[in-house]
């Protein structure tokens, strides 16, 4: 009989090891590059991604993410409809051209068209009757006068200023800026709508030069899908909206559910560029990248609100975890994730030193402005709900959701492997990533390194003692 084996390797994590400074010729932070491979065909400018949890990323977080440079993961905890038009919200938040506006009949009431665009998120609709573009309605004509039964034909603006759909950006914003317009329709010879082209939009890719957009200019954005159900169904809807990636979600990555649907989905639809995980070892990252994932990503029971590790006594403290797939990865050149555990712009550089070409951020993000949820105060504190997606409140929340609860459930039969949490407000992401970006280019300059690939080459770290754990935080002052 085979027995268990007591030889131990040691695991270790971010707290257990320092980067050893190298000699540099950086003269300014700001010569450092962060960009980055997100998976086989994807870049990111920025090496951080927003977590797949129905506490950090929906449409709001994404867009914020993809702004700086990142990428958000929309949560899989949604209908695929809702999760659907989580993604188109993304797409349209800063395409150059919207390829598809939304658009309302003449005899629709203002009412109705109200309330379609206040569910998209849109400021203005293109009235289209047999096909041809007729007028706009946008806030300015129902600004005044909101009678929610009148019809769109009796408010709409009926003069609308179009382009040719060829039309050049500069010329575009000629027109809009000449006629002090905020939406610029692209209508073909046939008076068909071929596009739309609008002042925010185009302040928007001057705002954020960095941000991180497809082939055609939209930002980037993935959404994460299970391993049973309807998974391939969301996975056609979900690229179909133009999600750049799809991850596949379960906590034991390494298990024949998650390689059978990496497997499904790589069959059903070639082209897309498929994340899966979690995994904590090398052999989870062959299996995966075996199966014909694009990246893999890492962290079994590191999670800030993660008890795995408590509840099944499994994991692999994060650091070795990154450091044993990377090499699988690099194998393979297939980019990996580091997921779970990160608390600051020190841990991300150790894990990206460590092999891992993106980090996945989790209660970073959970107290910004822009993840779902309010802002709640306790004893005079500001924090927002984060959850684990395995705990008992996010479970429950999705069986009502599915109204799959019963006062016969026993709620003893459900084995949380997460908590339910809070953390501190901490408003705009757009501060956070300043400082994690400030600090990943700073502990590449530490490293002797111009950019993340080369701080991979470079690191050297040095494992450290309880007391030199200690002599790194702030000590023998008060802080203020
Ligand atoms: N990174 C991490 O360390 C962890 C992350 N999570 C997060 O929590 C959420 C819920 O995760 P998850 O439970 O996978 O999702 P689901 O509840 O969607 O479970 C997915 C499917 O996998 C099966 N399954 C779950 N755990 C295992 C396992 N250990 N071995 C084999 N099959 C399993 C389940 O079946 P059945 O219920 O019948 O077993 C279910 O059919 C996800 O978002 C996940 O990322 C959760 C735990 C750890
Ligand atoms: N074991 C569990 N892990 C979870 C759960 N929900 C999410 N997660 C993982 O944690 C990270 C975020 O970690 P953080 O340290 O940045 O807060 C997330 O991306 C998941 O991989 C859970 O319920 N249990
Ligand atoms: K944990």
């Amino acid at each position: 009989m085979k027995r268990v084996s007591l030889e131990f390797r040691e695991g270790l994590t971010f707290d257990d090891v320092l980067l050893v400074p190298k000699r540099s010729d950086i003269t300014s932070r700001i010569q450092t590059d962060l960009n980055t491979r997100l998976s086989r065909n994807l870049s990111l400018n920025i090496p951080l991604i927003s977590a797949n949890m129905d506490t950090v990323t929906e449409s709001g977080m994404a867009v914020a993410m993809a702004r700086y440079g990142g990428i958000g993961i929309i949560h899989r905890f949604l209908t695929v409809k809702e999760q659907v038009d989580e993604v188109l919200k993304v797409k349209r938040s800063g395409s150059i051209m919207i390829e598809n506006p939304y658009t309302v009949g003449p005899d629709q009431t203002v009412g109705s068209a109200i309330d379609y665009a206040r569910d998209r998120d849109v400021s203005g609709l293109l009235v289209v009757s047999g096909g041809r573009l007729i007028g706009i309605m946008t806030e300015r004509d129902t600004a005044f006068e909101l009678n929610r039964s009148s019809l769109v034909r009796d408010v709409m603006t009926k003069d609308v200023v179009t382009a040719d759909p060829g039309i050049a950006m500069k010329d575009a914003k000629q027109i809009l800026y000449q006629n002090r317009i905020e939406k610029l329709p692209l209508v073909d010879a046939s008076g068909r709508v071929r596009g739309l082209i609008t002042s925010k939009d185009i302040r928007n890719t001057e705002d954020y030069p960095h941000a991180s957009k497809d082939k055609k200019g939209r930002p980037l954005v993935g959404a994460a899908v299970g391993v049973k159900g309807d998974f391939m169904e969301r996975t056609e809807a979900l690229l179909d909206a133009g999600a750049d990636t799809i991850v596949v979600d379960i906590a034991h990555g390494h298990s024949e559910n998650a390689i059978r649907a990496v497997g499904h989905i790589k069959k059903g639809f070639p082209d897309c560029e498929l994340i899966a995980g979690n995994v904590a070892t090398a052999g989870g990252a062959e299996d995966l990248i075996g199966a014909g994932v694009d990246a893999v990503k890492v962290g079994v029971g590191s999670g800030s609100i993660c008890i795995t590790r408590v509840i099944t006594g499994s994991g692999v403290p994060q650091l070795t975890a990154v450091m044993d797939c990377a090499k699988v990865g690099r194998d393979h050149d297939i980019p990996i994730i580091s997921d779970g555990g990160t608390r600051t712009s020190g841990d991300a550089t150790k894990a990206l030193a460590a092999g891992a070409s993106t980090v996945m951020m989790g209660s970073i993000l959970g107290g910004t402005d822009e993840t779902p949820g309010t802002v709640l105060t306790k004893n005079g504190k500001q924090f927002k709900v984060y959850r684990g997606m395995a705990s008992l409140a996010a479970s429950l929340g999705r069986k009502t959701k599915e109204g799959d609860v019963s006062p016969d459930d026993d709620l003893n039969d459900y084995v949380a492997e997460g908590v339910e949490a809070m953390v501190s407000y901490r408003g705009s992401v757009k501060d956070i990533l300043r400082q994690m970006t400030g600090g990943i280019r700073s502990g590449l300059s530490y490293c002797g390194a111009h950019s993340i690939r080369q701080m991979q080459q470079n690191a050297e770290f040095v494992k450290i003692s309880r007391a030199g754990f200690a002599e790194s935080q702030p000590h023998d002052v008060s802080v203020m």
